[in-house]
């Protein structure tokens, strides 16, 4: 079933995986590596989705935005940081026009 849960029922196996065989889970492997390698694949991965944004077809950018999220996700466990809170930052910013929000920033 895909819905917001989606994500949720994501981190909570991700935390499960995080300590796992690297051998056999691909999350462990990228933990064991480190923040500096889970965040080299986050850059990569978005890099993918662009270039399928701008030269290939939906189905492309559907799986590329799906590694990408994933990814983001696993640097999010490793930093230790709940979806919750930044789900919590969109509701924030849910209604406020990035145009008006933008413009009312302090000027250096
Ligand atoms: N959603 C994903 C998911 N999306 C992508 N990937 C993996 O992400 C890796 C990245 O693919 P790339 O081709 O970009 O990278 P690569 O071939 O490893 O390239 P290099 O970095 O080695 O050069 C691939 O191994 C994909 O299989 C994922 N691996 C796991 N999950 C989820 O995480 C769960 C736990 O996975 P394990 O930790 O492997 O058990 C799974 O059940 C899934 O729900």
């Amino acid at each position: 079933m895909s819905s917001p849960d989606t994500l949720a029922r994501l981190e909570a196996t991700i935390a499960a995986r995080s300590g796992a065989d690297p051998d056999s889970s691909y999350v462990a492997r990228l933990n064991a590596k480190g923040l500096r390698k889970i965040a080299q694949k986050l850059g990569e991965e978005a890099t993918e989705t662009v270039i399928a944004a701008l030269t290939e077809d939906e189905k492309a950018l559907v799986g590329e935005s799906a590694d990408l999220l994933f990814h983001l996700m696993v640097l999010l466990g490793a930093k230790g940081v709940p979806l919750s809170d930044v789900m919590a930052e969109l509701d924030r910013r849910e209604g406020t026009s990035g145009i008006a929000e933008k413009a009312a920033r302090p000027k250096d």
